[in-house]
């Protein structure tokens, strides 16, 4: 048994969790560059907790600027094990309402402007990602959702669009119609492919603020809309943080989805081929496999 150390990343409207132990907003350089903001840490019912704002305290970052491989170093470098994403989502399906969470489970990802990858030349891995999200804590989640009292939707596919301008119709209807997706936000990718080459258990919390714009019974998405819902969302994400700690229990050290072990039979460059300079840069995503 292991005692886990939960990494979350707040996003639009989730800016600081509440009731840390031993409070602390830490600033943490990475070979990366900068995080969006410090990092808050502390004890959360005895388990260790870092909270890290998305866009920056102040919503500073647009999406397709926030420095996703700088978070998810710095969570790693931090000793987080497990990260809960939490994000406001547009929905596709008239069940799943404003107000609701959906615990994510597949993505398309649309995303085109941003680095997507701590490999590259020097050092070449791929991860398997079929399974992009760990089932063990997404099912914590969702427990925890659901003991917030807010109405929880186990699976859906989260389109990651580029962004910042929300969706055309045609592109609403293609997502929904022909694609299958569920949900649609701005920054669900690149942050879960980068977890999942971190080694780190991802779970992702949808917040439905919207209906897009393909609903004939709602007006099209605008940020005004979105804010409506997110202050209610903001308030229930918040309580099923405090909530999660209880729904985690005892556990075994070893992710039953091998998220810890993503990087095993990965690394595709030889040992004496590797670029020096890139394999320090990964000296807290992938130390642990590469020695450094
Ligand atoms: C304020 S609406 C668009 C904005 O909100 C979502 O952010 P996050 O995923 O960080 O909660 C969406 O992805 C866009 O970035
Ligand atoms: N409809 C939408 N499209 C993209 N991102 C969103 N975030 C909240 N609502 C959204």
């Amino acid at each position: 048994m292991a005692q886990p150390m939960i990494g979350v990343i707040g996003g639009s409207g989730v800016y600081q969790i509440e009731g840390l132990a031993d409070a602390e907003w830490r600033h943490v350089d990475t070979p990366w560059g900068a995080p969006s903001d410090a990092i808050l840490t502390g004890l959360l019912d005895g388990i260790a907790m870092a909270f890290l704002p998305r866009h920056g305290r102040g919503h500073v970052h647009a999406p397709s600027e926030v420095p996703f491989r700088a978070n998810i170093d710095a969570l790693k470098r931090l000793g987080v094990t497990d990260v809960l994403a939490v994000s406001a989502c547009g929905s596709f399906r008239e069940e799943m309402a404003p107000g609701d969470f959906v615990v994510v489970d597949q993505y398309i990802d649309r995303t085109f402007a941003r680095a997507k990858s701590f490999f590259g030349t020097g050092c070449v891995a791929h991860v398997a990602f079929s399974h992009p999200t760990c089932a063990r804590l997404s099912e914590a989640a969702a427990q925890a959702g659901t003991a917030a009292g807010v109405r929880v939707h186990r699976g859906g596919t989260y389109l990651a669009m580029e962004g910042p301008q929300f969706s055309t119709l045609a592109e609403s209807r293609l997502y929904r119609e022909v694609w299958g997706a569920d949900v649609i936000g701005m920054t669900g990718m690149p942050e879960a492919k980068l977890a999942r080459e971190a080694e780190l258990c991802y779970a992702s919390v949808a917040m439905v603020t919207d209906y897009d714009c393909w609903h004939p019974g709602h007006d099209a998405v605008d940020v005004a809309a979105v804010i409506r819902t997110l202050t209610q969302n903001s308030a229930n994400a918040r309580t099923l943080v405090a909530r999660l700690p209880a729904h985690l229990g005892d556990r075994p050290a070893a992710c039953p989805c091998g998220c810890d072990r993503a990087l095993e039979h990965a690394i595709m460059t030889a040992p004496n081929k590797r670029d020096a300079a890139l394999v320090a840069r990964l000296d807290a995503v992938a130390g642990r496999v590469l020695g450094a």
